[in-house]
């Protein structure tokens, strides 16, 4: 029969996490580090995480922060590891990001900067350079101008209510909205009915939307074409969902004015109309440390009691402990599995006492208290049944 002792959880860092989420992770039940060895779980920043192998070991992952385009949810999918991500916990870095970004643009700070740093000269001089020079470097404003945000989730929700703070008006696409966001969203958002239909209506265009095979090349050679002459747009959500080769000729054309992009590329570098920033969206102390103690607090739930909160490829699910013997059961979601699960425990002579069953997409997940201690030939037995992904016993450590 397994033991009721403290386990210590392996926890292993690809990234820098702030130390307020760390610190979560008491030190007598977890040892955490860069180079932990055989993990119970992952804690991920931006680290590709695609190509990597991945130790059999692994329960978790956590991602500090919202995309999980770098970590490989599918395989996870079939191990029956759920990913869990830090929703809206770096939005209102974004936001403030991308505010900058529209300012930087309208008022075309960055070749004003350049403009000015190369200026030479005493005082007096470089006043009368200035006074020359500036008429190349004039802006627009924002007030009554039009900002078009595809994707109303978290981020482009902030985006959204400081434009119109700041006088604009705001135009927004986003055909999977949840009634979460739509609820949260400012009846001042008009809804466009196709990306086409915000483009032609908007002098500002702002990406807000997670990369997926779907959202892959959003901003395509038709896009662009759709869009009004001297359209700034701003990408601080993933590269990917930019071809970067339409936006070159939009900028060619005159439809683009500047590409505004949290992601540095090749191809676009040191291109005059192209501001780039070392994806620097979510890097303020405030929402890594928002991201970190998020998903650490999920972490520990899932490896301690076997709550899930916020997984991307898992439903939600907590229980209360109302008895110390736990299981948790990661299935793919197909008929009879609680049945069956139920039928190895009744077998065993085990009482549940408490089961929750729930179900998201392809995935799975059972959690069941019993009030004995449950053999291992059970847990091996429930193992063994076609479609469960893998099974935790999570008894309450003996005090
Ligand atoms: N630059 C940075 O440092 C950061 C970048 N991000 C990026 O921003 C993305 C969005 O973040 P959140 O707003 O927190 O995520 P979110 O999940 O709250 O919102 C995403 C929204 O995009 C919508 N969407 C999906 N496909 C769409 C489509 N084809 N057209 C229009 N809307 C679509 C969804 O319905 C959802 O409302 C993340 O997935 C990530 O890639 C997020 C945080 C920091
Ligand atoms: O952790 C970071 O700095 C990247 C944040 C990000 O891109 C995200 O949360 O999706």
């Amino acid at each position: 029969m397994p033991e009721r002792a403290h386990k210590i959880f392996r926890i292993l860092t690809l990234n820098q996490i702030s130390p307020l989420g760390l610190k979560l992770f008491s030190s007598s039940h977890y040892k955490v580090g860069s180079d932990t060895t055989e993990p119970d779980a992952i804690l991920v920043r931006s680290h590709n995480m695609l190509d990597m192998d991945i130790p059999p070991s692994v329960k978790a992952i956590g991602r500090a922060g919202a995309g999980t385009n770098n970590v490989p949810v599918s395989a996870m999918n079939l191990r029956g590891v759920p990913v869990f991500n830090a929703p809206g916990a770096n939005a209102n870095a974004v936001k403030e990001l991308v505010l900058a970004g529209l300012l930087i643009a309208s008022r075309n700070l960055i070749p004003a900067i350049h403009f000015t740093e190369k200026l030479e000269g005493d005082n007096e001089t470089l006043n009368r350079l200035s006074e020359n020079g500036k008429k190349q470097f004039a802006g627009i404003e924002l007030p009554r101008r039009t900002l078009g945000i595809i994707g109303l989730g978290a981020i482009g929700r902030l985006v959204a209510d400081a434009a119109l703070r700041l006088g604009m008006k705001v135009m927004g696409y986003d055909p999977n909205i949840t009634v979460d966001a739509a609820w949260n969203l400012s009846s001042e958002v008009k809804r466009a009915e196709s990306i086409e239909d915000l483009l032609r209506n908007s002098e500002f265009v702002t990406l807000h939307v997670p990369l997926l095979d779907s959202t892959r090349h959003l901003v395509n050679r038709q896009v662009v074409q759709s869009m009004r002459n001297s359209t700034i747009l701003l990408n601080f959500s993933r590269d990917g969902i930019v071809d970067e080769n339409a936006v070159l000729e939009g900028i060619e054309m005159g439809k683009i004015k500047y590409y505004v992009s949290d992601f540095p590329s090749e191809k676009l570098q040191h291109h005059a109309r192209v501001i780039t920033l070392p994806h620097l969206g979510a890097s303020t102390q405030e929402a890594e440390e928002n991201c970190a103690v998020m998903v650490t607090k999920q972490v520990i739930d899932y490896l301690e009691n076997g709550g899930i909160t916020n997984a991307v490829n898992f439903p939600n699910i907590t229980m209360e402990r109302e008895s110390p013997y736990r299981l948790a059961v990661a299935n793919a979601n197909v008929p009879n599995m609680v049945g069956q699960i139920s039928t190895a425990m009744a077998k065993a002579g085990l009482n549940i006492h408490t089961m929750g069953n729930k179900s998201r997409g392809e995935m799975a997940y059972t959690l069941v208290d019993v009030d004995s201690p449950v053999p291992q030939e059970t847990i091996d037995e429930i193992a063994a049944i076609k479609g469960v992904l893998n099974v935790r016993y999570l008894p309450v450590p003996a005090k």
